[in-house]
């Protein structure tokens, strides 16, 4: 079972090879689903699984067929029935520089510590803290990408549906939460500034200074999450977007997104607007008369290109 409130018969595996995420491609909307798989401990992210969902969100940025990303976390904990987004880094391989991998490399086939992490030649061994590659993919994607959350989004985890360009919570078990600076952590950049354009400065900074527990009603009233349904309703509904959205231009869709963003990301968010906008100016007539011209080594002849007003 992949997900308590997923339907299986409505999506196929793109991979069975991750072992903290699933990624699954839905088979009539043009949209794919990436969960963090590790209900047990609140879906807290380790460096692994950071990878695992870069991979996924990159394979999903290059689909030219696909035009919606749905994030979740799957549930519930097999432990106790709780259930979660992401309650953020996984503080128990929290080492002095980062996030530490603890994988195969010092671990017998049980699982049992062999001591042997000199073997490991595949993972790096200072510390991480890159699930901010993550964000920022999330945030350059040229697709829409929605947080469906059904339980808690705490720390990192919290900064991750921040990030994303919609969030629809489950109205009996979503929470959010900010402990960063309980576990002396900071998101300056996304997580609190981007947070703060969406509910205000004075909710932003209550969010981090005070860390308090927000359930999904009170989250959509302070404007950083859409809309609160029904926990059983949660997965229907973000397909449900996903092919309201899906349906749309995409060039329009993509454009809307990067001027969403363009106000503040600086020179980042212009380069990545105006990259788009070369990317159509280079589909017109007058582009290729320009490449034509140099290549025939011949003065480009632009006379019929109207000064458009
Ligand atoms: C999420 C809770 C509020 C849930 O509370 P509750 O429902 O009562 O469940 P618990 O019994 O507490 O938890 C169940 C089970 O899960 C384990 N667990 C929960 N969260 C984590 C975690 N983050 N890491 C490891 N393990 C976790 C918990 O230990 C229990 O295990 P048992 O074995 O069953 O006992 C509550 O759990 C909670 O408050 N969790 C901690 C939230 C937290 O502080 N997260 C870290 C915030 S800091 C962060 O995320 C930094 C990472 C980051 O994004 C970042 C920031 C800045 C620069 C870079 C980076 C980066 O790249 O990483």
């Amino acid at each position: 079972m992949v997900s308590d409130i997923f339907d299986p018969d409505r999506w196929t595996a793109v991979t069975d090879d991750f072992e903290d995420v699933t990624y699954h491609r839905a088979d009539d909307v043009p949209a794919v689903r990436i969960a963090i798989d590790r209900p047990e401990v609140r879906n807290a992210f380790r460096p692994q699984t950071v990878d695992e969902l870069y991979a996924a969100l990159d394979h999903a940025r290059q689909q030219s067929d696909v035009g919606c990303v749905l994030l979740t976390g799957n549930g519930p904990s097999p432990k106790d029935g709780g259930w979660a987004f992401s309650a953020g880094g996984d503080q128990a391989i929290r080492g002095e520089s980062g996030y530490e991998y603890r994988g195969d490399e010092d671990t017998d086939a049980d699982g049992a510590d062999t001591g042997d992490a000199s073997l490991d030649t595949d993972t790096p061994s200072v510390g991480r803290l890159h699930v901010l590659e993550v964000q920022r993919l999330i945030r350059f994607m040229p697709k829409p990408v929605v947080a469906v959350v059904p339980g808690w989004a705490v720390g990192g985890g919290h900064s991750l549906h921040v990030v994303c360009d919609l969030t629809l919570a489950s109205e009996e078990h979503a929470k959010f939460l900010q402990t960063d600076p309980d576990v002396a952590s900071f998101d300056g950049g996304f997580g609190s500034a981007y947070l703060a354009r969406q509910i205000g400065q004075k909710k932003a900074r209550e969010v981090f200074f005070l860390g308090k527990t927000y359930d999904a009603a009170e989250a959509e009233d302070m404007g950083m999450v859409n809309e609160a349904v029904p926990h059983e309703e949660l997965e229907s509904t973000a397909l449900e977007w996903a092919t309201t959205m899906t349906r749309k231009s995409p060039t329009a869709m993509r454009m809307l997104k990067y001027a969403f963003n363009l106000v503040d990301d600086g020179m980042v968010g212009q380069q990545v607007f105006s990259g788009e906008a070369t990317r159509l100016a280079y589909m017109t007539d007058e582009a290729q008369e320009g490449r034509d011209a140099f290549l025939e080594g011949r003065e480009p002849d632009f006379s019929d290109v109207p000064w458009h007003y």
